[in-house]
């Protein structure tokens, strides 16, 4: 597993996968399901793994934080920078923290709180939670003013964060004021895309982030890695010829629930068996829906193979 410092490099090196997590029946880790899923993405050339929301992270006890840190350490290649998410909370992401202080994770993510937290808060959460892990975070800003830019720039000045995963949902990605505001007052080689493919055509090219992260990437990672390397050669119009293969499975998730399909989707693909979800999640159970997501899963798998070769 890599273990050294953040740097731009490694941004930009890999599309960040958000994988789902596997666990046995009983709800305890499975570590061969998900190094299963670990070797796919690997062997499709992703370099980077996130594991947060589609983990259901959010759910997980402080309890099972050591087994989850010791299994994704495990299970990564030897080059693979895996990146595990704290909270959503601050004592739960502070309780995390003392823990992943044991481990050599160059970084973790602070999950994103939805009710709660003011953005001068998340702002003295981060500094305080980095300061107790003893490294610097990867901040996750999910809604509109979640966090001033001002104080992202100086929790970036000071070290804290360490890259900005930004996954604000527009109906128009390319109309962002939060975002420009954001990139004033930040460098943008420090901003990941933080929403899958859908909005990437807008995030890369007009506003320069420096790579995406993407959960429909675990069925087919090298159509999506090929997507970043089109966008970093400026031929958009091959990353949105290629962009179109995510968009029956990117459309079921975002019309049903992104995670809870994407965890279904990697099932159905037949590249690992990610079992049962943790609560308060629960696995999608209309036989429409999952014979739609099966169908979407497997269309999407083979075009993988096929322009692997
Ligand atoms: N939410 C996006 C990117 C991951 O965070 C996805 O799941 O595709």
């Amino acid at each position: 597993m890599k273990t050294t410092a953040v740097t731009r490099a490694d941004l930009e090196r890999s599309v960040i996968a958000v994988p789902p997590l596997a666990r046995n029946a009983d709800l305890s880790l499975n570590a061969d399901e998900n190094r299963k899923l670990v070797r796919h993405l690997e062997q499709g050339g992703v370099s980077t793994l996130l594991y947060g929301g589609n983990a259901n992270l959010y759910n997980t006890g402080v309890s099972e934080f050591p087994h989850l840190l010791a299994m994704l350490r495990e299970i990564a290649g030897p080059d693979t920078w895996m990146i595990p998410s704290l909270g959503p909370d601050y004592g739960k992401a502070m309780d995390q923290a003392a823990i992943l202080r044991e481990f050599d994770f160059p970084t973790a993510m602070m999950l994103p709180m939805s009710f709660g937290a003011t953005p001068a808060g998340v702002a003295t959460a981060i500094a305080r939670v980095a300061e107790r892990a003893q490294r610097p975070l990867t901040a996750y800003v999910k809604s509109d003013n979640y966090i001033a830019p001002d104080s992202l720039a100086a929790l970036i000045r000071d070290g804290v964060i360490c890259s900005v995963k930004y996954a604000v949902v527009r109906e128009n990605p390319a109309e962002d004021s939060y975002l420009s505001r954001i990139l004033d007052a930040v460098d943008k080689s420090y901003v990941v895309s933080g929403i899958g493919e859908r909005p990437v055509l807008d995030h890369l090219p007009k506003f320069g982030l420096t790579g995406f992260t993407s959960g429909s990437i675990c069925v087919a990672p090298n159509l999506s890695m090929a997507i970043l390397r089109a966008l970093k050669s400026g031929d958009v119009a091959r990353a949105a010829t290629l962009r179109e293969h995510f968009l029956p499975l990117e459309d079921l998730r975002d019309g049903s629930s992104p995670i809870r399909v994407l965890h279904e989707a990697v099932t159905l693909s037949g590249v690992a068996d990610m079992g049962p979800m943790l609560p308060m999640f629960s696995n999608i159970t209309d036989p429409a829906l999952l014979e739609q997501i099966r169908v979407a899963a497997h269309t999407l798998l083979a075009a993988d193979r096929a322009f692997a070769g």
